[in-house]
């Protein structure tokens, strides 16, 4: 639970959120029912109610979007209800219900959502003493979502940014060592979970070396970028491909099953063996592959892939080498094929 509020800034920010407006709330459910306030009560027990639930949602499902949303839409409504029913005591929530809109969804929505629920409270006129109370009440709340507009947006700016210096590699674009590693716990589960298949492709291009003394790194560099290019041409959308260090990247392939790896793995070495190479000659790349299988863990995983890569490098080198299964699952039967399976 605190390693996914830790790594997860849109879920703890639900979480923390939900937790104050439950603070918040309770405190005057419990003084309307004391005081008599039956319905006012009621409304307080209904959002509180609503505010666990999107939260339990969120927490479930992992759906962030669709929860922030919820939650936004949940808190100006609640607003718009209290104020209402309640009049000026009531009509001041909507000031942190629009202000918390900017941390739950996106900057563009929380405008849409507040503009909606100032609209309602205007239209239906019942929540002000005067028109002059209203310009006021609309004034200052348009004032509040501006600010908080320009906040927003510069967060979610800045948070895009940080997150892509933390997640990707600034020369090639491809995500980093970290991101990867992130990534395959997360397969890892999904696969014990749901059984669904994943591949990972771990490659080293030949003899990069000589690239960089021949020619310099300037174009060594270049190499680099338009081989994260090319890869990222020739697999789908879903596949992610990282650099592992300096000349080794590795492609972690969702849906990608055992049986149809070695298509895949054979298109790429051609793709990359006919394609990459400009400015200095063709170049190619060894590729270890390993579908995980249901006894791997990331490490376990990671180590076989790594283990055929080597063994493609000590066997000539522009090649694939698959490693179908762990060792122990092999020598108990429940692999999917022999050892490793060179293939030129
Ligand atoms: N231009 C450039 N070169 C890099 C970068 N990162 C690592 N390298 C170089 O990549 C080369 C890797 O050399 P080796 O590990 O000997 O591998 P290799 O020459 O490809 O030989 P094999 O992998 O055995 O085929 C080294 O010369 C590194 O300096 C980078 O970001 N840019």
């Amino acid at each position: 639970m605190l390693y996914r509020l830790r790594h997860d800034f849109h879920l703890s920010i639900i979480t923390l959120l939900g937790a104050c407006a439950m603070f918040g709330v309770t405190p005057f459910a419990v003084f309307r029912f004391y005081s008599g306030n039956i319905p006012a009560g009621v409304v307080d027990l209904v959002i509180m109610f609503s505010i666990c639930s999107v939260v339990g949602y969120a927490w479930r499902t992992g759906d962030n979007r669709r929860s922030g949303f919820l939650l936004a839409v949940l808190a100006c409504t609640g607003a718009v209800v209290v104020g209402t029913m309640q009049g000026d005591v009531g009509i001041f929530w909507l000031y942190p219900a629009m202000v918390t809109s900017f941390f739950l969804t996106s900057a563009r929505v929380a405008v849409v959502v507040n503009c909606l629920a100032l609209l309602v409270l205007v239209i239906h006129d019942v929540a002000f003493d005067s028109r002059e109370q209203m310009m006021s009440f609309v004034t200052t709340s348009v004032v509040v979502s501006c600010c908080a507009y320009i906040f927003g947006r510069r967060n979610e700016h800045q948070r895009e940014r940080l997150e892509r210096l933390a997640t990707h590699d600034p020369l090639t674009g491809a995500k980093n060592r970290r991101a990867m590693e992130e990534d395959m716990q997360a397969a890892v589960a999904n696969h014990e979970r749901t059984g669904a298949p994943y591949t990972l492709i771990i490659f080293d291009l030949d003899h990069f070396k000589r690239i960089n003394d021949l020619y310099g790194h300037a174009v060594g560099d270049e190499v680099l970028t338009e081989c994260a290019g090319l890869i990222g041409r020739y697999t789908r959308k879903t596949d992610t491909l990282y650099r592992f260090g300096g000349e080794e990247f590795v492609l972690l392939m969702p849906g990608v099953r055992a049986e149809g790896v070695q298509a895949v793995a054979e298109n790429l070495r051609h793709k990359l063996a006919n394609e990459l190479g400009y400015p200095v000659g063709s170049i190619t790349a060894s590729f270890g592959v390993a579908p995980l299988h249901e006894t791997d863990d990331a490490d376990r995983w990671m180590a076989r892939a790594d283990d055929a890569l080597y063994e493609a490098k000590a066997t000539g080198r522009n090649r694939v080498v698959i490693r179908q299964a762990p060792v122990a699952a092999r020598e108990s039967g429940t692999g999917e094929s022999p050892a490793s399976a060179p293939l030129i």
